[in-house]
């Protein structure tokens, strides 16, 4: 009799995996963001650590709110008690090298405040603030009469500020349709005491997403094709945490945007195709080696 059993594949058949790469690799530099959960994963810290992470950096986090968002809008915010927010902050300055902060949603004035306390104590190195005010699907992420302490407190204690143009509106009460309109925002934050304003162009119309850099009274422009895409979910997040992993690798300023611009807008053309969601989808940010 014969027999029908098929014949057991032995053990040691199995195909041969690609042993993974186990060199010893130098300390990374240590990046730290200061803001919102985006549960959805694309804004917010998700966007943050991933783009530290492509920039070489060694990403911590403070998580300042907690959002039930996705692609097609923010349906709850839990704003962390100020407490919680100050030990994070103190667990991890008071452990780790960090080297460059960037902030995102800080939620409210007493928050404001907190990272403004910490940056005048001259313990947030190279400082970026993204001053997120709004959602891109319109919910608000700050509250109103947070603005003022962003002007007044942060900004002047800020290395970097990048305002997309609804925010570079509220912040200086400018009306923004233009390049010369957001030329002469960029003047108007610069005398907060900010060293370098980089007011965004992503919601500007025209073929080019012209970005205005105004660094230690330097006017210049990063510009790039506008890549015709639905998903733009967390641009803003993600150039200003790889503009803070540029200066954490040790970029000049000026260096550190125009890696950032480079690197948002690569994100971009990657993810031109995904389909994630049923809104604004988010950007492809890994698999990407950035030069430095
Ligand atoms: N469709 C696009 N093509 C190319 N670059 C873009 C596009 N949209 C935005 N950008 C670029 O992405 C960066 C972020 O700009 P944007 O003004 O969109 O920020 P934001 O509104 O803060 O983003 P978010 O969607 O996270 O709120 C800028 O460098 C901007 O020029
Ligand atoms: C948590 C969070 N931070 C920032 C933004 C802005 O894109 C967002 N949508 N969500």
């Amino acid at each position: 009799m014969t027999d029908s059993s098929p014949t057991p594949t032995p053990l040691d058949a199995s195909p041969t995996p690609t042993p993974l790469d186990a060199s010893p690799t130098p300390t990374p530099p240590v990046t730290l963001s200061i803001a919102g959960s985006d549960s959805g994963g694309g804004a917010g810290l998700q966007a943050d650590l991933r783009a530290f992470a492509a920039f070489g950096c060694f990403g911590t986090t403070v998580v300042t709110a907690v959002t039930a968002q996705n692609t097609c809008g923010v349906s709850d915010v839990h704003v962390i008690p100020t407490a919680s927010v100050e030990r994070q902050l103190a667990a991890v300055l008071d452990d780790l090298p960090v080297v460059a902060v960037k902030t995102g949603m800080l939620a409210t004035t007493e928050l404001v405040g907190l990272v403004a306390d910490a940056a005048a104590d001259g313990r947030l190195p190279q400082l970026v603030v993204d001053p997120v005010l709004v959602s891109a699907t319109g919910h608000r992420l700050l509250e109103p009469a947070a603005v003022a302490a962003y002007v007044e407190r942060l900004l002047p204690l800020a290395s970097v500020v990048t305002p997309n143009v609804p925010e570079a509106e509220v912040l200086t009460g400018r009306r923004i349709t233009g390049l010369d309109d957001a030329r002469a925002a960029a003047r108007d934050l610069a005398g907060t005491g900010t060293r370098v304003v980089v007011v965004k162009g992503g919601h500007l119309d025209g073929p080019r997403a012209v970005d205005v850099v105004l660094a230690d009274g330097e006017e210049h422009l990063l510009d790039a094709a506008r890549i015709d895409t639905p998903n733009v979910h967390g641009t803003g997040c993600t150039f200003a945490a790889a503009t803070a992993a540029g200066l954490a690798r040790g970029d000049a300023p000026a260096d550190a945007v125009a890696a950032a611009k480079d690197y948002v807008t690569t994100c971009l053309q990657r993810a031109a195709g995904w389909r994630l969601g049923g809104g604004p989808g988010p950007l492809d940010h890994l698999g990407i080696t950035v030069a430095g």
